[in-house]
């Protein structure tokens, strides 16, 4: 059985107060190590030459993706908060909205970049020269380049052709590259010397024509991109398209391949970890996954994928125990709530509630978690309030409480709490309750019954010895019942145990009185023995 903590419960879990956590019934257990998965785990996936799984990089779009989010609204010292905390969290890139969305916005992307954060800092433009120049100015470190390419976009959004667009991606990218510095036109690549990212990304790529999509990005690969970027806009894309689509990219270009997936279908995660196994090196995301409709790739699921896939990378690189704090800095940003089952952070994320569950989760958390919440800087907890709690749990809160009991003892209050949840649903307080009204009948009959013993053992036939002996059994009897009465379930219940303690007391000082008479006795005779060897 796993060590149990003793820390008191109050039905919290993680850290939430969302409305759901009085209620539940749950108490933590102790952190205790997930079995090493390092070796054998089947969640790794296999390394092959093409995967990035183990040295992938986080674009945090927050501030950009985020900021798209229909509750969205961050003035600048909350965007510089949520900047300074995702540098903190150690993402490698922040995104940030248009400079040319509004002044602030442009004001907005100078400060972040001007804060000398770790993470380099981009802003996502369309692709065209005003915005590019914008960016610019705004003095990021490199600059996102967006263009529409499926023929719902070219037709519905800006208007252009395949080869307009290519025409215009090829002058923006120039300008980009002589903005930044001298030309050593001969190898784009050297141009980066300025510290200028230049990424081109199309929009809309999966209902793009591929060829017309894998020749714009070779030009502007060729053009001297840092990165291309691919887009399930409107979240479309299953994991076998994705990775078709980003394998093949992998053959055609030789910059790195960023990936940027909506979640209007759920598979952002699954969709972002399939990218990385099929070449892709830069993920997108946003804290909670916060974006335009309902979002995109979250980073809080996303490096819990990946702490699974790659622990020792994502454990390293980042400062996973920062997740809740930031997460709780963007949700009270945005006016939201952390949802019940959001990966590592939902508030029963963690939380065992079947016995059978319950009981080889006691024995060693790996039997029911992928994921030790400890990484997370988070406990676990086990629910011991249902009709479907098992007697181990229950043995688990009661050594918790400090309440000693046999296990029959635990069977049969097991019983209690199940025959009360069937009528119910129990809160935590209710099953400790029980627990201890149960634990306090029982001391109560001990205590009764020592009581009963210890008077009618008197303090006559002692040896002084005995009579210590007796004393600390006495002062052990009144710390059990002190237990009793920190624990009461009702008014009689603390009367009798007051009284038992009281009695007990009594005991104890007639017995030291005893004992002191005693000490004063074998002193006294001890000095006469002492008078008599001199007198001789
Ligand atoms: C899928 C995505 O999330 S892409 C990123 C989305 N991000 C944003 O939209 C950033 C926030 N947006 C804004 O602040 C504004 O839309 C702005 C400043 C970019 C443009 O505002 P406005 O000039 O008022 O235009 P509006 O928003 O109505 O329409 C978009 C314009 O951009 C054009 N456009 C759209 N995509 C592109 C592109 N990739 N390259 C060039 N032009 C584009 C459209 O044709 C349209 O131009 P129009 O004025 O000729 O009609
Ligand atoms: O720039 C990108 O890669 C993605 C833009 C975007 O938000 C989208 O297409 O959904």
């Amino acid at each position: 059985m796993g060590e149990s903590c003793n820390g008191h419960s109050n039905g919290h879990s993680n850290g939430h107060s969302n409305g759901y956590s009085n209620g539940t019934g749950v108490t933590h257990v102790a952190a205790h190590p997930v079995q090493d998965q390092s070796a054998a785990s089947p969640y790794q996936s296999v390394q092959d030459y093409i995967s990035n799984v183990r040295r992938y990089k986080i674009i945090e779009s927050t501030l950009r993706e985020g900021e798209q989010f229909v509750g969205a609204f961050f003035n600048t010292e909350t965007k510089i908060k949520i900047a300074r905390a995702l540098d903190s969290f150690g993402v490698d890139y922040i995104e940030l909205t248009n400079p040319c969305s509004s002044p602030a916005s442009f004001e907005d992307c100078k400060a972040i970049a001007s804060l000398g954060l770790k993470a380099k800092i981009l802003t996502h433009v369309r692709c065209h020269m005003d915005d590019a120049k914008r960016a610019v100015e705004a003095g990021v470190d490199g600059v996102d380049l967006v263009i529409g390419t499926s023929s719902f976009l070219r037709q519905y959004s800006h208007g252009k052709s395949m080869e307009m667009i290519t025409k215009t991606a090829l002058e923006v990218i120039a300008y980009l590259r002589r903005s930044v510095g001298p030309q050593p036109i001969h190898d784009w690549r050297q141009i980066n010397c300025q510290n200028v990212e230049v990424r081109f990304s199309s929009e809309d790529s999966f209902r793009s024509d591929l060829v017309d999509l894998l020749a714009l990005y070779k030009a502007v690969d060729n053009a001297g991109v840092d990165r291309v970027g691919i887009a399930d806009t409107v979240g479309g894309a299953t994991p076998r398209m994705v990775y078709d689509l980003v394998r093949t990219l992998r053959g055609v270009v030789k910059c790195d391949i960023e990936c940027h997936f909506h979640n209007d279908t759920g598979c952002a995660v699954a969709n972002s970890h399939t990218a990385l196994e099929a070449g892709s090196t830069h993920i997108d995301t946003s804290v909670l996954g916060i974006g335009e409709r309902n979002g995109i790739t979250s980073l809080g699921a996303f490096v819990a994928r990946m702490v699974v896939t790659a622990p020792e990378y994502t454990q390293s690189k980042y400062n996973l125990t920062e997740l809740k704090a930031l997460e709780t800095l963007v949700a009270e940003a945005v006016e939201i709530n952390i949802p019940f089952n959001n990966c590592v952070t939902g508030f029963c994320a963690f939380t065992h509630k079947a016995g059978i569950h319950a009981k080889a989760i006691l024995a060693n958390p790996s039997t029911y978690e992928i994921i030790d919440p400890k990484i997370f800087g988070l406990t676990r907890y086990i629910s011991i309030a249902s009709r479907i709690t098992g007697w181990n749990a229950v043995k688990s809160r009661a050594d918790q409480l400090g309440l000693t009991m046999t296990d029959d003892e635990v069977k049969e209050v097991t019983a209690k709490i199940k025959q009360m949840a069937d009528i119910r649903p129990l809160a935590i307080d209710d099953t400790d309750s029980i627990l201890r009204s149960f634990y306090i009948k029982k001391s109560y009959r001990t205590m009764t019954h020592e009581y009963g013993r210890f008077y009618h053992q008197g303090l006559w036939l002692c040896t002084r010895s005995e009579l210590s002996e007796f004393i600390e059994e006495l002062e052990e009897a009144i710390s059990r019942a002190r237990t009793g009465l920190e624990q009461p379930t009702s008014t009689k219940e603390w009367e009798d145990i007051m009284a038992i303690i009281e009695g007990l007391d009594d005991l104890r000082c007639k017995a030291l009185r005893e004992e002191g008479k005693m000490i004063q006795r074998e002193e006294r005779e001890e000095r006469l023995k002492r008078e008599k060897r001199g007198k001789r």
